[in-house]
């Protein structure tokens, strides 16, 4: 790796009028924008890092915000200095006396690290001719641990644990990523059963999936009773005994209420209900796993955990049976490793969030070294996918037979297209120019 130093850093808003189709909406975020704090770092040589995370399109400007406060913390350093270092970098950035007030490591500076680290992460995988989940595969045990802070978490995971369960993964590992190489990593989808769309756009869309391989649905619910089980129904019929069905309420309900919902749509046989609850409430996602272990049904959460602390507790009181990373809510690649290690000693499978923009690019990369490295287990284990603004990306992800098949380029898959970013700027870029046009202006509210 050569010595460069990181002179540069920019960060824009761009935002995509997802809502107007009512693509990625749920019982919570009705009308979301799909968006994202897109990062670029540059080095004295000309290198780049690409780094994002993601957002529904008001507030972004305050990612934007927290990502300018963070980038003293980048510009001047080498990329050596913090790939040496990177544990002690992770701290600089999440644990000035000052700064760490604003978080610490949760919310809107959270985002902000993911994003910052994301850009860095990229930047290394490039620097090395890498893509992100083979540089992370190659990587000695040490040096991957040397990555991760285990502040708070020695108590579930000692650092020696960590390192045993990598050197475990060690064995078998290049038959895994040959297998990986040839038939991917297996994936479900949620592009077919938003919660604002009609039945009769659930049902078009869901027989063009299944005619291309997709066995594994994800339903979003929570909003009406009646029409979640009306719609369960149906994709149920239509994927029949074998399909694998998820549901998904965002966060919609009281604990009670998750338990008696939840009951009612039993006979459809989900495999998980995902975020029944508050995020942040531990013990009651484990009274509702508790509740629903008769009925057969998991409880999934992760896209709004803070971080590794929050999965860490999740773990210790069996409040999840599935645990759902993002690459872009923790603080990067650094504390998905710890989350990664943690699930694997508690024997919970990961089925990584994804979807949004960009997620989907990120998340395989991680999913990818779970599986050749340390859980090396598909059982129960699949990726989200949700086929949404991958042409925005340079490198977009590829789906094989409802498989993710492992990038080749090197970096994080990170890189947006010059175009997209330019005329998705919010709100000086042409699409939103237009959209803000009077005879344009489609639903104010949301794009306001
Ligand atoms: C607002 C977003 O589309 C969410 O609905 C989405 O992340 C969802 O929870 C998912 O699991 O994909
Ligand atoms: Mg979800």
């Amino acid at each position: 790796m050569s010595k460069t130093e990181i002179v540069r850093l920019s960060v824009s808003d761009v935002r995509f009028p997802t809502s107007l189709e009512q693509h990625g909406s749920d019982a919570m975020h009705t009308d979301p924008d799909y968006s994202v704090a897109y990062v670029v770092i540059e080095t004295d040589d000309g290198l780049k890092g690409y780094g994002l995370t993601f957002t529904l399109g008001k507030g972004t400007e305050i990612v934007l915000c927290a990502v300018e406060a963070l980038s003293g913390f980048v510009i001047g350093k080498h990329l050596d200095e913090i790939v040496n270092d990177f544990r002690g970098f992770y701290r600089q950035l999440t644990s000035d006396g000052q700064m760490r007030w604003i978080g610490p490591e949760k919310g809107v500076i959270q985002l902000a690290t993911a994003a910052v680290l994301n850009a860095v992460w990229d930047l290394w995988a490039r620097s090395e001719g890498k893509p992100l989940w083979k540089l992370l595969v190659d990587m000695d045990p040490k040096k991957l641990i040397s990555c991760i802070d285990f502040r708070y978490i020695t108590d579930a995971l000692t650092e020696q644990e960590a390192l045993d369960i990598l050197l475990k993964g060690q064995e078998g590992k290049r038959q895994r990523e040959e297998q990986m190489l040839e038939k991917g990593y297996p994936a479900y989808t949620t592009s077919c059963a938003w919660l604002g769309y009609p039945d009769q756009q659930l049902k078009q869309l869901c027989t063009e999936a299944l005619s291309t391989g997709w066995t594994r649905f994800k339903v979003k619910v929570g909003a009406d009773l009646q029409d979640d089980i009306r719609r369960c129904r149906l994709i149920r019929q239509m994927i029949g005994p074998s399909g694998t069905l998820m549901i998904d309420a965002n966060q919609r309900w009281d604990v009670g209420e998750a338990v008696t919902w939840v009951t009612r749509l039993a006979e459809f046989r989900p495999l998980w209900i995902e975020e029944p609850t508050s995020p942040d409430d531990i013990l009651g996602h484990a009274a509702i796993s508790k509740a629903l272990a008769p009925l057969g049904i998991g409880v999934a959460t992760g896209e709004q955990c803070h971080n590794r602390v929050m999965f860490k507790q999740l773990l210790q009181a069996s409040a999840l049976q599935f645990v759902q990373i993002d690459s872009c809510r923790l603080g990067s690649v650094n504390e998905n490793l710890a989350v990664l290690l943690m699930a694997c000693k508690f024997q919970v499978p990961v089925c990584p969030h994804a979807g949004g923009v960009g997620l989907c690019e990120l998340v395989q990369h991680l999913i990818l070294f779970d599986y050749i490295c340390v859980s090396a287990s598909l059982d129960n284990r699949m990726c989200e996918y949700v086929d949404h603004l991958h042409e925005h990306f340079k490198s977009p992800v590829i789906i094989r037979d409802a498989h993710y098949m492992p990038p080749k380029d090197p970096g994080y898959s990170t890189e947006m297209l010059e175009e997209s970013v330019r005329r998705h700027q919010y709100p000086q870029g042409e699409v939103w120019q237009e959209l803000q046009s009077p005879a344009k202006r489609a639903r104010p509210s949301a794009h306001s």
